[in-house]
């Protein structure tokens, strides 16, 4: 299917005119739900999370059938100002590590029976130093935008994005603090874990970062002048999944950042996502409250790749096998109901 937009403008028209959730479906879900041989409310928030399901899928008793985690990787010129603890070539090898099962994200979809698709974007070729000016022109954010975009498959009924990219935590800051106002260092954190020294040098490099794009308020420009290639395809396959009416569910500080670009155009333009888990970056629960999501996982990971998003698509298959599968006080015989 066409992208259906070739210039930001475009896609600003797309955002305003999205998909809504199906109210029908999310009522005969909940009427199910308070059916179903529990007490009312026992499941407690598996059942919002069944109810958010269906309605979005628009059906009153839903299965996943056809999860899939998409790993997008890209590289940043900002790098070269020392902001990270391993050096860029990572990402590259990241890559060969996930196209050959090897990395953590390959596990844990596995374990979800979760499709996984990987996608290189330019690595040879690093996004401008948004210390210094815009990461990326028009053409290159839409370019990965549609990556983004033609990655989610067809079939595809739950969705995680995640990411690899050396740097792209200090992207992610400057996109918060850009978006969200505040001091640099509440949104600067050691990601892969640089020392004292190189979390002072981080925090002054997010600083400049904003101030040399302080022409950038609107989301999708804060995506271009701010983000990377990876964070422009996460954004493009969340917005594609809305017009699927896929939910999704977020993964780690980058995503988040990420996704908040759509939020910053268009406000509910989220509303088909959830957050997978917090990280332990700590911009990440900061950023998680000023979007209003409520993590369903907090196990301390810091990863990225999708894999807090991926551990939480077993919480939402869990809650729907209980939505679909459970006897009614009726059928079971169960009085009381
Ligand atoms: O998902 C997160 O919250 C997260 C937090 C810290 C680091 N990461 C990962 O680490 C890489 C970025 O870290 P850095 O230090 O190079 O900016 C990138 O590949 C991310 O996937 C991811
Ligand atoms: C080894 C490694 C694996 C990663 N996966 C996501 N980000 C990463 C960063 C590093 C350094």
């Amino acid at each position: 299917m066409h992208a259906g937009f070739s210039t930001l403008a475009d896609l600003a028209a797309r955002l305003r005119d999205l998909p809504a959730p199906d109210a029908a479906a999310h009522e005969a879900a909940r009427v199910r739900d308070a059916q179903l041989t529990k007490p009312p409310g026992a499941l407690g928030r598996l059942e919002d999370l069944a109810l958010w399901y269906c309605g979005w899928r628009g059906e009153a008793r839903a299965q996943v059938s056809a999860p899939q985690v998409i790993v997008f990787a890209g590289n940043h010129g900002v790098v070269a100002q020392g902001v990270s603890a391993f050096p860029p070539e990572v990402t590259a090898q990241m890559v060969a590590n996930f196209e050959a099962g090897g990395a953590a994200v390959n596990q844990l979809a596995r374990v979800a029976g979760a499709r996984m698709d990987v996608h290189a974007l330019d690595l040879e070729r690093p996004t401008g130093d948004i210390s210094t000016g815009p990461a990326m022109t028009e053409a290159e954010v839409i370019a990965a935008l549609r990556t983004g975009w033609e990655a989610v498959a067809p079939e595809t009924d739950l969705l995680v994005v995640g990411e690899m990219g050396i740097g792209n935590t200090t992207s992610a800051a400057a996109i918060a603090l850009a978006l969200f106002g505040g001091a640099a260092g509440e949104w600067t954190g050691r990601g892969t874990g640089i020392d004292a020294a190189g979390l002072d040098r981080k925090t002054q490099v997010v600083a400049r970062a904003v101030a040399a794009n302080a022409g950038a308020t609107d989301g999708l420009e804060v995506l271009r002048c701010l983000g990377g290639r990876e964070l422009a395809a996460m954004a493009g396959a969340i917005l594609r999944a809305r017009m699927m009416r896929v939910p999704v569910l977020l993964d780690g500080f980058i995503c988040t950042a990420a996704a908040a670009c759509l939020e910053g155009t268009q406000p509910g333009a989220l509303d088909h996502t959830l957050a997978g888990h917090v990280s332990a970056e700590p911009g990440h629960a900061r950023l998680l409250e000023r979007l209003g999501k409520d993590p369903i996982l907090s196990l301390g990971l810091r990863l990225g790749e999708g894999t807090g998003g991926v551990l939480a698509m077993g919480v939402v298959q869990s809650a729907l096998a209980c939505h679909s599968g459970m006897a009614t006080f009726s059928e079971a015989g169960v009085a009381g109901g």
